[in-house]
């Protein structure tokens, strides 16, 4: 290894030992590894290729503020996700975006440009991605059509493809935690990239335990950890097999037509599977571009994903496997878990939805938690401090 490769490895690495080491100085870290890699930005560059962030150029609204698309003066186009100062989301998980993304690369992640401090300003500047994201074209707009079966079956696999980097391929284990349909991008060429890091974990290979809280999205979260904090891959495969499920019905888990008799999407999917009538579930707009035995085949992986076991779901390894494969027998799925199940309990009659989708973050927190594809976890404490009720977005900053 040359010299220079050498400091650049190097340095891609330094953030790993502050993340698990002392609070504070990561953010010194990320600044100088991206001096060095030239990933900082400097404010004015990003005033002038957002046009001073003007409306006109707001593409959205996340749980951390505003994000604006832009132009770069060599012509690349970007969207620069703002930090709000009101935002309670706040800085770290801002720096945990910006940490874990500064190492990742894969055709199915986000790509980060780069980085931007200004005063208490916080900015992260990502590639654009032309074709917004997935939930807009598949639930709200008239573009559904656009979405035939071999556009949708690609992004389950990319999607599986990029999942299966973060779990096992990346530097270290990374678990998503709030995989959905909003958090997939679709590009120009329709390929799907996974975005928004602002709650997922990286777990350090001599690191197998860490205490988190719980934080996702109802409609995906798995119930092991909604209900019990136990947080592994097997908690991104879940969100994974829910997003599947709705890729192939059209319709959305966290706001699932309750007059279909079931309580939610997967329990309808696994009604009708066991009928050997899963096909019904399939979206009319897909009648004429459908591979049936594929979508047979995606419709119990989808359930397989969704077990309430978490042991019996496949690993993201297997479902590449599987999607590569021609349609071939599969195990029989077991009873699909309840998302978002402590939610529900609590405010609500099962089977409703209660949030449309919004990420929250449960004030049960501090658990055990570990990267295995196993799930040895087990309470370790609860200190209840914050609930979702003021955030609007529903999020909040996670503690290590
Ligand atoms: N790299 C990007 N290219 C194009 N559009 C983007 C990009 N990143 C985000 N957006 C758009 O900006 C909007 C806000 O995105 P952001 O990731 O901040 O929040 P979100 O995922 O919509 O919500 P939440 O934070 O609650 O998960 C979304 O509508 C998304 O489509």
């Amino acid at each position: 290894m040359t010299g220079k490769s050498k400091s650049f490895m190097q340095n891609l690495m330094k953030p790993f030992k502050f993340y698990s080491s002392k609070e504070g100085q990561g953010e010194e870290d990320l600044e100088k590894i991206a001096a060095q890699e030239q990933k900082l930005f400097a404010f004015e560059t990003l005033v002038a290729a957002t046009k001073d962030f003007n409306p006109s150029n707001k593409l959205g609204e996340g749980g951390f503020g505003p994000v604006f698309k832009g132009k770069l003066s060599d012509g690349r186009e970007i969207a620069v996700k703002k930090l709000s100062q009101s935002s309670n989301q706040g800085r770290k998980e801002f720096m945990n975006e910006a940490k874990l993304l500064a190492r990742v690369q894969h055709r199915n992640v986000v790509n980060l440009f780069g980085y931007c401090v200004h005063g208490e300003e916080k900015l992260l500047v990502y590639e654009y991605v032309a074709n917004e994201s997935l939930d807009k074209l598949l639930f709200r707009s008239q573009r559904r059509e656009e979405l035939d079966w071999k556009r949708r079956y690609d992004i389950i696999c990319g999607v599986a493809r990029g999942l299966l980097y973060l779990h096992e391929d990346s530097h270290n284990c990374i678990i998503h935690r709030d995989i959905k349909a909003s958090n997939v991008l679709l590009d120009d060429k329709w390929v799907p990239k996974i975005a928004d890091f602002g709650m997922a974990r990286l777990f350090p290979e001599d690191q197998t335990h860490v205490n988190t809280r719980v934080a996702g999205t109802n409609g995906y979260m798995a119930p092991e950890y909604v209900m019990h904090g136990h947080l592994s891959v097997k908690a991104d495969v879940f969100s994974f097999g829910v997003l599947v499920l709705e890729l192939i019905s059209g319709q959305r888990n966290s706001t699932f037509n309750l007059s279909l008799d079931a309580q939610n999407l997967l329990d309808w999917s696994y009604k009708l599977y066991k009928k050997g009538r899963s096909l019904e579930i399939m979206d009319p707009t897909l009648a004429s571009s459908a591979v049936i035995e594929q979508v047979a085949m995606c419709i119990q992986m989808g359930l397989l994903c969704t077990q309430g076991d978490p042991h019996l779901r496949p690993t993201m390894h297997r479902v590449v496997v599987i999607l590569s494969k021609k349609p071939s027998n599969l195990e029989e799925p077991s009873r699909p878990g309840v998302p978002g199940s402590r939610y529900r309990r609590s405010r609500r009659p099962a089977g409703l939805s209660s949030t449309g989708g919004t990420s929250v973050e449960s004030d049960f927190n501090s658990f055990d938690t570990s990267c295995n594809n196993t799930n040895s976890a087990s309470a370790t404490s609860s200190t209840s401090s914050r609930n979702t009720r003021n955030d609007p977005h529903g999020k909040r900053p996670m503690h290590s």
